[in-house]
């Protein structure tokens, strides 16, 4: 029997996500959750897809978890309970989502102790996401010493990026010694999607330049030429670019100075501001897109301002984008609002006739788990509803990289 499991984790700054794939048919044998890690109201849902506890289908459960290491043990506690746990001989790996790989993580990498190490010297520059990927590589370890690990980094993808592109305006040798430029994010997803584009076309990706906008809770637009990615909205972190749940997207540098002599706020205090309480919710309290539209709808002054501000941003970003890439064959929404919300693909599409954007809003307005056009007919650029899969590109990877 050659093992051809992989269990991807990917963690994030309060959750972990996780499945259990089969790559030899790339079917996926159990999904789960666990939310809101570090509250008391922590929530892991699990639900096994084969094996006898399929039939039973989703487990949740409810109650405090207090940090990732016991989220990952209870992970692996729903999984072991399936006949699928860690122990498993038919595991061929662990394929972790490793939000900073910084400059020197360009493709999927094998674990050691020097990358491990390399990864928590990256934690300055990703302080949300970065902790909690070494808590879940560390917590594999050690359930599975003998097991490949493989990190698979969100800002591979982006290291394409011209240098022009990358480099802030900054004064080069402070940029140097700090290793400051822009490094994007999300680069799973905007490489599975620029893909899976492509293919709806019927076209080779060589031949397609796509604009990605990945719109979850963290949200990032990018321009992808023939395949390489050219540029994208986050930066030095996953705090530049668009507006989203939680976070600001750009802002004049400016405003933390202010913030620091005029408000008195330390360096700390405006992290979070700007990271935790700001986009979506820093301007309407709500930073759950379907809570927000609701707001809007019923008239809801701040809820109509944020959206507003949400959807200029975009179209900033599709305009730039337009302009960077010179022509543009498609553009693709993804994530949590972009596949599910046809008012802001409709919003962010709204008078861009001039740049070839037009949605069919019949084709729009379907809810499907499948990629999709939704663009009119006679429209120059292609628009395209392409539900990511970041679970399943991770696991390729991993999966390539350990039989490779
Ligand atoms: N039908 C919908 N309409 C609008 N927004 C939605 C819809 N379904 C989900 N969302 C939004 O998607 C977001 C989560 O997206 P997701 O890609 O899962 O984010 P993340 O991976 O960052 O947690 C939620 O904040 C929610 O606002
Ligand atoms: C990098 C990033 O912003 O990730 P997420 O959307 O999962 O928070
Ligand atoms: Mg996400």
């Amino acid at each position: 029997m050659t093992a051809s499991r992989v269990l991807v984790l990917n963690s994030g700054s309060s959750s972990v996500k996780y499945q259990l794939l089969d790559m030899a048919d790339s079917s996926r044998l159990a999904v789960g959750l666990v939310e809101r890690i570090g509250e008391e109201t922590s929530r892991l849902t699990h639900e096994p897809l084969t094996g006898p506890g399929a039939a039973g289908g989703k487990r949740v459960t409810e109650g405090p978890i207090a940090d990732h290491a016991a989220a990952l043990r209870a992970v692996s506690a729903e999984l072991a309970a399936d006949g699928l746990g860690l122990d498993s001989p038919e595991l061929a790996a662990v394929g972790h989502r490793v939000v900073h790989g910084g400059t020197k993580f360009t493709h999927p990498t094998l674990i050691d102790d020097a990358v491990l190490a390399e990864i928590r010297a990256l934690i300055p520059l990703a302080p949300l996401h970065n902790p909690a990927n070494v808590t879940g590589i560390e917590v594999a370890r050690e359930l599975r010493p003998d097991l490949p690990q493989v990190a698979v980094f969100d800002t591979a993808f982006h290291s394409t990026m011209p240098e022009h592109v990358a480099r802030y305006a900054i004064d080069a040798a402070t940029a140097d010694k700090y290793s400051i430029r822009r490094y994007g994010f999300h680069g799973t997803s905007h490489a599975y999607v620029a893909r899976a584009t492509a293919r709806l076309l019927g076209k080779a990706e060589e031949d397609v330049n796509v604009i990605v906008l990945h719109l979850g809770n963290g949200a990032s637009a990018s321009a992808v030429h023939g395949g390489v990615c050219v540029e994208t909205s986050m930066g030095l972190t996953p705090l530049e670019g668009l507006v989203m749940g939680t976070r600001s997207g750009d802002l004049d540098p400016a405003v933390v100075f202010h913030l620091a002599r005029v408000g008195g706020m330390s360096i700390d205090e405006i992290d979070s501001l700007l990271n935790k309480k700001s986009g979506l919710l820093g301007l309407c309290g709500d930073n759950d897109m379907r809570e927000v539209q609701r707001r809007a709808e019923e008239g809801d002054a701040s809820a109509r301002l944020a959206l507003a501000s949400y959807i200029h941003r975009l179209k900033k970003y599709i305009g730039a984008y337009s302009a960077v890439l010179g022509r543009v064959d498609a553009v693709a929404f993804t994530a949590g609002v972009g596949e599910n919300s046809s008012q802001i693909r409709e919003m962010a599409l709204a008078g861009l006739a001039e740049l070839g954007l037009a949605l069919d809003l019949e084709a729009n307005s379907v809810r499907s788990p499948e990629p999709r056009l939704v663009s009119a007919e006679y429209a120059r650029v292609a628009v395209a509803v392409v539900p990511t899969d970041e679970e399943l590109e991770i696991a390729s990877q991993t999966y390539a990289l350990v039989t490779g």
